[in-house]
């Protein structure tokens, strides 16, 4: 078969992956901070300390609308969401703290979907 049916394929498998993490994520216990962008009107000082704010409703747009071009490119941005967090919030705070557990079940999550 020609080599774009091979990596339509391969983008395919790519993508299921990427809808069985997301949604474990969006499920999990501790997704409350991260279920839709920081509000800037609130929060006008996030903005300008965190340069590329990133949430898992962004993420399920951007996975609907066929913005990423594999999985790699999926995990950078859910990599975001929690680097994000911990750069912003204390490890003990209650954010920092849901942030620890979600880069946890993120990690390994991806590295059993990953085997
Ligand atoms: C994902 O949430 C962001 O880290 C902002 C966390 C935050 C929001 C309000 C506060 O009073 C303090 C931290």
């Amino acid at each position: 078969p020609s080599t774009n049916h091979i990596t339509s394929r391969k983008r395919k498998e790519d993508l299921e992956v990427c809808h069985v993490i997301l949604g474990e994520l969006e499920a999990h216990r501790d997704s409350w901070p991260f279920l839709e962008p920081v509000d800037r009107a609130k929060l006008p000082e996030y903005f300008r300390v965190v340069k590329k704010p990133m949430d898992f409703q962004t993420i399920r747009c951007k996975l609907r609308d066929g913005r990423y071009s594999c999985r790699e490119a999926f995990a950078s941005d859910s990599r975001l969401v929690f680097s994000n967090c911990l750069f912003y919030n204390e490890d003990q705070s209650k954010i920092g703290m849901a942030g620890h557990s979600m880069k946890n079940f993120f990690e390994k999550r991806w590295s059993e979907l990953n085997r």
